[in-house]
């Protein structure tokens, strides 16, 4: 489905990915963890077009999008949920799902947000900033799904969230994991994201140090080799 090729991506004279090969497979779930500052929101960006890669290609279902822009990653299927949730919060509830409902008119918009969360069903006309934490989560995760996407990328879903609502986004991740979006879930708490992994990588400076099946990955084991020690 989605896949990074040896891509070398930074910032002006700096390197941050260091030829990072990445792929993840149609209905496929996928976490990408790693220490601050080792380079996983600019994975991240370099694979849905917001960064161009200096080296290595990035490819959606054998066609070669490298160098294209953020529209014709969208437009392919490819979705980010960045770490600042991309929602309007002055926008009503209603009204950001309205922007997102495109062709398919905005009650079956709001149904099917309401199908995915229902409690966002209950806070259509309250504006979108007034909304607690975990409900502007859902809402940026529901206003993802409504694009239709093939892949969507997470950024620290759980960020600032209590345990109990962090659980609840992870279910709604593992609902749409379960109707056949490929996710890419960024996490710097292991857990959550390998409990509805099918397969993990682990960003260290850059580079990916660690690959593998999530049921045989151990908390323990990437906290001690990989995630308890500064990038
Ligand atoms: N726009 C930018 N310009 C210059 N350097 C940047 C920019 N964005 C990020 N960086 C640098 O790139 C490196 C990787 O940052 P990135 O945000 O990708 O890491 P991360 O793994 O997502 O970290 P965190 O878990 O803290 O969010 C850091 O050293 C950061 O300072």
């Amino acid at each position: 489905m989605l896949s990074l090729h040896e891509v070398t991506a930074g910032y002006g004279g700096t390197t941050v990915l260091h030829e990072v090969t990445l792929t993840v497979g149609a209905g496929e779930v996928v976490a990408l963890l790693g220490p601050n500052g080792a380079g996983k929101t600019t994975l991240l960006r370099a694979a849905t077009g917001l960064l161009r890669p200096r080296a290595g290609r990035v490819e959606l279902a054998g066609t070669d999008l490298t160098g294209r822009p953020p529209h014709v990653f969208t437009r392919a299927g490819v979705c980010l949920l960045p770490e600042g949730r991309g929602i309007f919060p002055s926008l009503t509830v209603r009204e950001n799902l309205m922007v997102q409902a495109r062709g398919r008119g905005l009650d079956a918009a709001v149904t099917t947000a309401a199908d995915l969360f229902p409690i966002l069903g209950t806070r259509l006309r309250q504006t979108a900033g007034s909304l607690s934490g975990g409900e502007q989560q859902m809402l940026a995760l529901a206003r993802a799904y409504l694009t239709e996407p093939s892949v969507v990328l997470v950024d620290e879903a759980s960020l600032g969230l209590a345990p109990i609502v962090v659980d609840t986004i992870y279910e709604a991740l593992g609902e749409l994991a379960r109707r056949g979006v490929s996710l890419v879930v960024v996490e710097q708490y292991a857990q959550k994201a390998l409990a509805i992994a099918d397969r993990v990588y682990v960003l260290r400076r850059g580079s990916i140090v660690h690959t593998g099946r999530a049921d045989e990955t151990s908390t323990d084991e990437l906290y001690r080799g990989y995630l308890g020690i500064p990038a």
